[in-house]
């Protein structure tokens, strides 16, 4: 499989290493400066500067932990696809397309997804698609079928045009390239035809959709089944639908479970050695990514070791203003950062991985007794032999049903309890232990010795959906933050259980994420001990005349003008600044609180894990104010209500602070410094102050939300006087 020359290449930033070099020094020796004012001159015995030195203590730690990402060279990548081994010589590829919920999940998005990667510029005997439907849905069952005949016209056309873009939906809404020379007559007649099949495709989904209940069972059990018909010589890739078994008593690991069901399913069906994970929202938006990815699986002097290949996620709904920092451009730096290192995070979709990296079979010798290999893998025999490099899967392209035995073993495959006893979602697959099953199992990857690669093509190779609505943001980031914590408060803890399998660099990074949820009590201290301490006239910072004002002056300049460079570097406006500070402060404010709070009750025994997917239907209203920059604030009140009251215990303690500076005079040299951060607080968030007061549409704050919060908001001012 492997070729002598080099498919890729790799360079170093070398300007980006220097600035990132140069800032941590500096902004290091003054955060120590700031330390050291804390703790020689601060009163600690009174909690106001304790809690304020807790909350700094914090931010510069999760600052220190972020460095490891910025320090090695920070490389980007080229490809060279036309160095790749002829077709027949390319390995195998399975694509795994989840989805799990009709009625959030648009079926018409999906079938997109699927087609775009039936499309992809691959050998089609080489590739093999299969669709994982954890609803069991009826719905979504009877329009893959349509989407395959639908593809078997779009995945000629696709090749004969050589089509970049192989999403239908997007092909034709972007009205995009007249390619490759094609403008001819021929071209246009096809493309018209096509045109007129795919508006005949949408009717038959959306008839499908009407006619068939939506309902997403837990309870069914599991059908396996082969969409294509094609017979002998495939001309497109195989298509195969699977919905698992499913029971309500029986715990099914989310999405974690749904691939590990794929793979051993594909394992006797296909049993390609690579497999590329797609969320269902994520289309195929370039056709050549597969071979993008080869290039670097196949690179004689990577491939050993690569255990995945990450692309990034990009999104195709978002606005000019990203109002919810939709784009999470703060963590693509940070992957190229990793390149230098062990290689970036698993993100969940986007990526090429390796089979065997998943099986962790490197670990048996050839000599492996077979009952240790069945307390691995479980009791089916046939998969086990599938394990083997030279198994060639008893499924043959000719066939358009599965024979009855292996029906039987998918079925046993396909089963909810098939992984119970084994090493399934512990060592071997996704794993299970936390609902970020893309982090964990990516720092489980690398613990053990793999690497993986970052590639950022110019154009992007798949599309997504993210949220477009402020409750939709924050649903989704505390399920993530529920995630990461549930691994930084276990034995998996990176800076423990990280540094004693890899560098302490790598650690690190995975530490930086997973500690992040503790920004919340950061961020509550920061919103509410100096705010109430201006009130009562208790300086926590030094007073005008104090050479170490300079130094806190330095570190709030100093992280700025990094956080800045970053934003213009990676080609954004000021905008991109100010709203990811926001995005950033509600999100502490909420998601990591609620995550940590939720961790810490489930490891009473008083909550349960739960993945509650991110709702991908488009309400019109909703995405109208979007585009217009426009916040949504119909969220949940559990998440509004703190966010309204802090913001109006900042407002009303800058106002009378400053009030009493100004009349009072005493101790104001003391109290300027201090009234900025209300000041800021409140400047920055105004969009949450229209929402309470001026605007009148139904993205506005709710009047119960507001009330409830000028109430909460009252007793904690009226704490302030009564201490
Ligand atoms: O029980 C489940 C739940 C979800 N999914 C699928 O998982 C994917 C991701 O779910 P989504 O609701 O879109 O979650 P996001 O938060 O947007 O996903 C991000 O975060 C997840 C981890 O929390 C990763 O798995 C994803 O790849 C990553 O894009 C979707 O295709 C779902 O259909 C399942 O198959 N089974
Ligand atoms: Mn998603």
């Amino acid at each position: 499989m492997e070729n002598s020359v080099s498919l890729s290449d790799c360079h170093v930033k070398k300007k980006n290493l220097i600035i990132n070099r140069f800032h941590f020094f500096i902004h290091g020796i003054s955060l120590i400066a700031l330390l050291h004012y804390r703790i020689t001159t601060s009163s600690l015995t009174r909690a106001p500067h304790v809690l304020i030195l807790i909350s700094e203590l914090i931010l510069s730690s999760i600052w220190l932990l972020g460095q490891a990402s910025y320090w090695r060279p920070v490389v980007t990548r080229t490809v060279y696809p036309e160095r790749l081994p002829r077709d027949e010589k390319l390995p195998g590829i399975d694509v795994f397309v989840c989805t799990a919920d009709p009625s959030k999940e648009p079926v018409l998005q999906v079938m997109n997804t699927v087609i775009s990667a039936l499309a992809l510029d691959y050998p089609p005997d080489k590739l093999h698609v299969y669709l994982s439907d954890d609803g069991g849905s009826h719905v979504t069952f009877r329009a893959v079928k349509r989407a395959w005949i639908f593809s078997e016209m779009w995945v000629p056309f696709c090749r004969k045009y050589r089509v970049e873009n192989p999403c239908p939906e997007s092909y034709f809404s972007s009205g995009e390239e007249e390619s490759a020379g094609f403008g001819c007559s021929e071209f246009l007649v096809d493309k018209y035809n096509i045109e007129k099949r795919y508006e005949e495709f949408k009717n038959s989904v959306a008839k499908i959709v009407g006619e068939t209940s939506a309902y997403m069972s837990r309870d069914h059990p599991s059908l396996v089944e082969v969409i294509s018909d094609s017979n002998g010589d495939r001309k497109l890739p195989l298509l195969v639908y699977v919905a698992r078994e499913k029971r309500p008593s029986r715990p099914h690991n989310f999405k974690a479970g749904a691939i590990n069901v794929l793979l051993r399913i594909s394992g006797m069906i296909s049993n390609s050695p690579y497999i590329l994970v797609l969320d269902c929202d994520f289309y195929c938006n370039d056709r050549s990514s597969a071979r993008q990815a080869m290039c670097f699986h196949l690179d004689s002097n990577l491939s050993e070791k690569i255990a995945f290949v990450q692309f990034p996620q990009t999104f195709h709904n978002i606005s000019d203003t990203d109002i919810y920092d939709g784009k999470l451009r703060y963590i693509w730096p940070k992957f190229e950062g990793l390149n230098g290192l062990r290689g970036p995070f698993l993100s969940g979709t986007c990526f090429y991985i390796k089979r065997e990296a998943l099986y962790g079979t490197r670990k048996f010798h050839d000599d492996v007794d077979l009952l240790r290999v069945k307390k691995y893998f479980g009791s089916s025999d046939e998969f086990i032999k599938s394990i083997s490099r030279n198994y060639k899967p008893s499924y043959s392209n000719d066939k358009k049903f599965l024979d009855n035995s292996l029906q039987n073993e998918l079925h046993l495959l396909a089963s909810c309890s098939y992984d119970n006893d084994t090493k399934w979602g512990k060592e071997v697959g996704f794993r299970y232990f936390a609902v970020v099953e893309d982090y964990f199992t990516g720092l489980n990857l690398h613990c053990e010795g793999w690497t993986s690669v970052y590639y950022e093509p110019s154009r992007p190779c798949f599309l997504g959906a993210s949220p477009i609505s402020l409750g939709e943001l924050l649903v989704q980031h505390t399920r993530w933050n529920v995630g990461l914590s549930q691994v930084a408060l276990s034995r998996f803890s990176p800076m423990i259980y990280g540094t004693m399998r890899m560098s302490v660099f790598q650690s690190m990074c995975y530490a930086e994420i997973a500690y992040s949820p503790l920004y919340f009590l950061a961020l509550y201290i920061l919103a509410l001990v100096p705010q109430l301490c201006l009130l009562q006239g208790i300086p926590l910072y030094p007073e005008i005349s104090n050479p170490y004002l300079l130094v806190f002056l330095f570190v709030v300049l100093s992280s700025q003008a990094r956080h800045l460079q970053d934003v213009f570097s990676t080609g954004h406006k000021i905008q991109a600044w100010s709203n990811e500070h926001r995005i950033w402060m509600m999100k502490s404010l909420t998601c990591y609180f609620y995550a940590t709070l939720d961790v810490i009750m489930e490891k009473f025994g008083l909550k349960n894990n739960s993945f509650v997917p991110t709702n991908k239907v488009v309400d019109e209203e909703q995405a109208k104010r979007y585009r217009m920059g426009v916040y949504d604030f119909q969220a949940p009140a559990m998440f509004m209500v703190p966010l309204c009251t802090l913001y109006i215990v900042n407002v009303a303690s800058f106002v009378v602070g400053i009030g009493k500076i100004i009349l009072g005079g005493g101790n104001s040299n003391e109290m300027v410094v201090q009234a900025c951060i209300p000041l800021f607080v409140a400047v920055l968030n105004f969009p949450l102050l229209e929402g309470m007061v001026s605007r009148k549409d139904k993205g506005r704050v709710s009047s119960f939300v507001s009330l409830i919060s000028v109430l909460i908001a009252a007793v904690v001012l009226s704490f302030a006087f009564l201490v």
